[in-house]
């Protein structure tokens, strides 16, 4: 019987995880209650329906905000002997299907760092009984689902599956992405991981062509434009600061100091980016007006949530830009946000085809 959801969040998340646990369950007719503490990283979703977090997760998994990563998961285990933590997780996953890859995990959050070492020494050891129990397969088969040990403590453990291609390739739903050494600011990794989010790799040369055109709105000193122009874009970098200088040297960046609120683009652009920090409900409007008047082709963007009622903030603007779409009769774009991790207090909003 799987009938919990275990959603992995960002700390100071776990709210908003458990508003859109809930929204998610009520949408597909599954009843249940949320248990979520402050700061833990991660929230529970009760379902009333035998198995019911694997009816959830026939849904789209790339349609979460802020949870990082879903399981499927049996009754907590709790007080695991400290000297075989091995033989009662192996004994529990043996009620669960055959997992292609297992994933040893714990929040993120300092309470969770502290259980790396534990984690680090278990995992061989776990690999090899889970193997021998035909719990894994010999081989890693990503095709099969994943196997999820998510220690919460020393001795107490949440252990579960999370679909193969219906879930996040990564641990702990965090993609390990190197800050590059010339780009101009730690921002950067904002728009390389939502692309890497948002957009299938089979699809980049596609998406970020090398002889696009984009608009980066709030762009000093140059973090997205630098990823824009990694891929070979022409970049119209809208900010009244000072863009680096480096990415001014490559000849691909034309600097216009202008508000990025009424900034019109001369033709129409393959990407609109923006990345300015000012109220949702107002970049969500003007992001609506470039769709409406299609003077971009796709866009990312970022939102920054308000202290309070950040769940609603996130709900009133995918309604306004689902308008939007309607309205610009855009019937192939799809909206997609995310809460992505390099993202503190906002997620990030992708519109294309
Ligand atoms: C978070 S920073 C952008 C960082 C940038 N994406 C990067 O990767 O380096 C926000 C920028 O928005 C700019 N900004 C704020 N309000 C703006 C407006 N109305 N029009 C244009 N830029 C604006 C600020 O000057 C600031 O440089």
């Amino acid at each position: 019987m799987l009938n919990q959801l275990l959603l992995y969040c960002r700390s100071g998340f776990e709210n908003e995880c458990a508003a859109e646990a809930m929204a998610k369950a009520e949408a597909v007719g599954l009843a249940g209650f949320v248990k979520a503490k402050p700061r833990q990283g991660w929230v529970l979703l009760n379902l009333y329906q035998p198995d019911g977090a694997l009816l959830l997760q026939q849904q789209p998994f790339k349609q979460w905000i802020f949870a990082r990563q879903w399981v499927a998961c049996l009754p907590l285990l709790n007080q695991l002997p400290v000297t075989d933590r091995v033989t009662p997780i192996v004994e529990a996953v043996k009620q669960l299907p055959q997992c292609g890859i297992v994933q040893i995990e714990m929040p993120d959050t300092n309470d969770g760092k502290s259980l790396q070492s534990l984690t680090r020494k278990i995992t061989s050891p776990l690999i090899q009984a889970l193997k021998k129990a035909s719990c894994l397969t010999a081989k890693d088969n990503l095709k099969m689902p994943t196997l999820h040990v998510f220690f919460i403590s020393g001795t107490s453990v949440l252990v579960g599956i999370s679909p193969a291609n219906n879930h996040s390739p990564w641990r702990m739903g965090i993609p390990r992405l190197k800050l590059p050494k010339q780009a101009p600011s730690r921002a950067t990794l904002k728009l390389e991981e939502a692309w890497h989010t948002f957009i299938p790799k089979a699809k980049w040369d596609q998406q970020l062509a090398a002889d696009m055109t984009a608009v980066d709105l709030g762009a000093a000193p140059g973090g997205w434009t630098w990823q824009l122009v990694r891929r070979g874009m022409r970049v119209y970098a809208i900010d009244n600061g000072p863009m680096a200088e480096d990415i001014m040297a490559t000849g691909l960046v034309e600097h216009v100091r202008a508000d990025g609120f009424t900034y019109q683009p001369k033709q129409v652009v393959d990407w609109l980016v923006c990345d300015i920090v000012d109220k949702p409900a107002r970049v969500t409007a003007m992001i609506a007006q470039w769709l409406i008047n299609g003077w971009c082709k796709a866009t990312v963007f970022n939102l920054k949530l308000p202290m309070k009622q950040r769940w609603q903030a996130v709900v009133n603007a995918k309604t306004v830009l689902t308008e939007a779409l309607h309205q610009a009769n855009l019937k192939r774009h799809q909206i997609q946000i995310r809460q992505l991790y390099h993202d503190r207090e906002e997620v990030t909003v992708y519109i294309g085809p």
